[in-house]
């Protein structure tokens, strides 16, 4: 049985990307009773089941497509061992609901309850239909919905199916300021090889550039471009070292198994302070790598038999 720890409790967007990836993936899961989906109270704790040998794979949100990354889920990975890897991503459209106690859908409501992602993706709505509410964070959408339930709040800004889980109803529905937000997440393991490439591949990268150089972040981007390799995310986050200490965050459309990768690799690693490998792993849109004539495996073979023809002398080479 796998046991896949994720942000809960039960009704996260989490919790729906969890069931998604059991569902498609369900062959990649060891045999046997099928996954185990443990919820835990926060993306630490999540990240710590697997560390620990208490779970088998942790399902957490990455970014998302208003609000942008999740800050607990890269400072968790950021302090985890290198051990913990990537292995798949989940996207999961998001939906929000305001829910409230059966019976008090016209009740005043002075406190609501969320997650900052969901605030932030619904805060139009809610400063045009509660402007007097006390908004109030919670670990989860799932977890503000409980606390409704348990009478701590008037209301929750949460997954519409939060509402059958803590007998909740929906005051308001469709209520994010932009349709069609989608929710990133991903598949973590412990001391687990990268998938096998599919033509379709993101690998998760942070670098630590050298600060006070001119020309550091130049240089960083050019180990992918020379090499023909397209960036789908690059973000700057505070190391914590000190005001500008700043480490980038990469999302490069190649895997680690295609020279062009492995050279952009060690680019890296020769010139930047620090270089973190968080996985090559499957993209979950399916959208082919764009590989240019110059970038292809066979060009780097070519190059490459090539240049150890160039040891040997010209008569050599000749014969
Ligand atoms: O609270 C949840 O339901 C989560 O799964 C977390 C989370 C997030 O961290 O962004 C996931 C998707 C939504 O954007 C809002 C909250």
């Amino acid at each position: 049985m796998t046991r896949i720890a994720y942000l809960g409790p039960a009704g996260t967007f989490t919790e729906q990307a969890t069931r998604r990836w059991a569902v498609e993936r369900g062959a990649d899961l060891p045999t046997g009773t099928g996954p185990d989906a443990q919820p835990e109270p926060s993306v630490p704790a999540a990240v710590e089941a697997l560390r620990s040998g208490r779970a088998d794979a942790a399902v957490v949100p990455f970014e998302n497509s208003v609000e942008g990354s999740v800050p607990a889920t890269l400072q968790a990975l950021l302090q985890v061992g290198d051990d913990v890897r990537i292995v798949g991503e989940v996207l999961v459209e998001v939906q929000f609901s305001l829910l409230v106690r059966p019976g008090r859908a016209d009740e005043p409501v002075r406190t609501v309850a969320s997650h900052p992602h969901a605030f932030a993706q619904t805060r139009d709505w809610l400063d045009a239909r509660l402007p007097g509410a006390r908004q109030v964070p919670e670990s989860s959408t799932a977890a503000a919905a409980q606390a409704v339930a348990e009478g701590r709040y008037d209301a929750a800004v949460a997954a519409p199916g939060a509402a059958e889980a803590y007998g909740l109803t929906a005051a308001a529905r469709h209520i994010a300021d932009r349709e069609g937000a989608v929710t990133r997440f991903v598949v973590l393991r412990s001391g687990a090889a990268a998938p096998p490439a599919t033509g379709s591949d993101r690998t998760t990268l942070v670098a630590l550039i050298w600060q006070n150089r001119p020309g550091a972040l130049l240089e960083l981007l050019e180990q992918f471009a020379t090499r023909g390799i397209d960036l789908s995310r690059l973000e700057s986050r505070p190391t914590g070292e000190g005001l500008g200490e700043y480490c980038f965050w990469i999302d490069a459309d190649a895997h680690l198994s295609e020279p062009r990768m492995r050279e952009a690799l060690i680019g890296l690693r020769r010139t930047c302070r620090d270089v973190r490998f968080f996985g090559s792993y499957p993209r979950a849109d399916g959208r082919a790598s764009v590989v240019p004539a110059h970038a292809g495996a066979d060009t780097y073979a070519e190059a490459l038999r090539w240049v150890n023809t160039l040891d040997r002398g010209p008569a050599d080479a000749a014969g």
